[in-house]
């Protein structure tokens, strides 16, 4: 491992990171019915208002008792208590409970007055008039007590969350209808290109179906945003323009891929410059050519733009390092990053000095180890599919032995 002074030409990970940041303000906030908020960020903390269980309730089919009248009960002894009520779930009116006596219960239903305990219906003749009980019970078996999961008043669910499956339940079993959640950023994402084909239609030479689109916008929703896809913008400036102009109003972020280095036909580029958009190269690869700035067309604060390289491997890291993050805290979700793990690389690994590379790799989370996938080209997507992870490997490493300890960021 060299330590290599960066080229003075190329801006630094976190400080593109920080521009791109930047351009996203959290979006509002709205109610919305609970069945339509999975995977948005909460936006307020949920109090619960009752506690769970709300009432002391059986956790067994079986007949509620006191446990004092079987203090004597056991297989050779059994003892037959008359049932003198039924009370199935949902029953609001219950009978107290005589001393000497059952009530017939089910999972979940309130406990009676007087009963301390449940026989479960495997332990006695299932009667329905009289029931013989042939084990004892101790006091509270089979019982669960009102306010055990949750008390009234208690923080079910804190502004942040991304909410899950279980948030949902445990927000609609504390009576919750509706959650103020953060609308999902809308994103337009736009590939240019005149190679560019649609996957289905044929393939002449020099032409390659578009891939980066359709990933692109997955990526976005992946991450919680709401994505529209306009795929095959031409490679010319009036018509760029044209293409976006329609969907402005309702869009948070534009994301573009390709047409931004060197070449002769840099649409994305050539639309661009000069209305609010940096181009720059940043110290990374895959990912180095990258623009970020504002899209003005005349009018107001201009629609925020990240521009990514076209390479698909280029597009897709560029996508976690630098858009994924910044939209999910506009999202308003706590969670921005990837999970990260420290891992023992498995093989030796080269890099480019003063660039932090990313390499699509597959972490093994037995033993702790990571392994490239693919080589370091940006073009080898099937890689990128097959990987689950993304190694960092630093600006300063020109090498890394295997054995190495690298950090590597969770793709799922
Ligand atoms: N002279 C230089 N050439 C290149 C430089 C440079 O600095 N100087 N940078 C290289 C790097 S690094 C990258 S990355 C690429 C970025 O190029 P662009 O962003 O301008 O992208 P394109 O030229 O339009 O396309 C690159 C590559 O990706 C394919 N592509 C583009 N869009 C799609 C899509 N939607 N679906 C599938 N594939 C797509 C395209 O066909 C090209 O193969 O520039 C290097 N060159
Ligand atoms: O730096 Mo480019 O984004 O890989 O080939």
């Amino acid at each position: 491992m060299t330590n290599a002074t960066p080229s003075p030409r190329l801006v630094p990970v976190t400080e593109h990171e920080q521009r791109v940041s930047a351009l996203l303000t959290p979006t509002p906030v709205d109610s919305r019915a609970l069945d339509e908020c999975l995977g948005l960020a909460l936006a307020e903390d949920v109090t619960a208002p009752i506690p769970l269980p709300p009432f002391d309730n059986s956790a067994m089919d079986g007949y509620a008792v006191r446990s004092a009248d079987l203090a004597e009960v056991d297989e050779q002894h059994p003892v037959t208590l008359p049932v003198t009520a039924d009370i199935p779930a949902g029953r609001v009116e219950l009978p107290a409970l005589e001393p000497g006596t059952a009530h017939r219960i089910m999972t979940g239903s309130q406990v009676p007055p007087g009963a301390d305990a449940t026989v479960p219906v495997e332990h006695t003749d299932s009667g329905t008039e009289r029931v013989r009980v042939s084990t004892p019970v101790r006091v509270g078996a089979h019982l669960r007590r009102a306010g055990e999961d949750v008390a009234a008043g208690d923080t079910v669910l804190t502004a942040g969350t991304t909410l899950t499956a279980a948030h949902l339940g445990v927000a609609s079993a504390v009576g919750t209808a509706q959650l103020s959640v953060h609308r999902p950023p809308q994103v337009l994402v736009l590939s240019t290109g005149s190679e560019l084909v649609e996957p289905g239609l044929p393939l002449r030479p020099g032409q390659i179906y578009e891939s980066n689109g359709i990933m692109l916008a997955a990526a976005v929703r992946q991450a919680g945003g709401s994505a529209r896809l306009l795929r095959f913008v031409p490679d010319d400036v009036t018509a760029f323009h044209e293409a976006l102009a329609p969907h402005l109003d309702s869009t948070d972020l534009i994301i573009t891929s390709g047409g931004v280095s060197a070449g002769a036909y840099e649409v994305v580029k050539d639309a661009l410059a000069g209305s609010g958009v940096a181009f720059t190269k940043v110290a990374m690869q895959p990912g180095m050519p990258q623009g970020a700035g504002r899209y003005f067309t005349g009018n107001g604060a201009g629609t925020p733009v990240v521009t990514l390289p076209g390479n698909p491997v280029s597009a897709m890291v560029s996508f976690e390092v630098f858009v994924r993050p910044a939209l999910r805290r506009a999202a308003g979700h706590h969670t921005t990053r990837r999970p990260f793990r420290q891992a023992v690389l498995t093989e030796q690994l080269g890099s480019s000095a003063g660039k932090r590379q990313y390499r699509r790799a597959r972490f093994d989370p037995s033993s702790g180890t990571v392994t490239p996938e693919g080589g370091p080209g940006s073009h080898l997507l099937s890689s990128m599919a097959s990987a689950n992870c993304l190694l960092e490997v630093p600006e300063d490493a020109t090498e890394l032995p295997s054995g190495s300890n690298v950090g590597v960021w969770l793709l799922e």
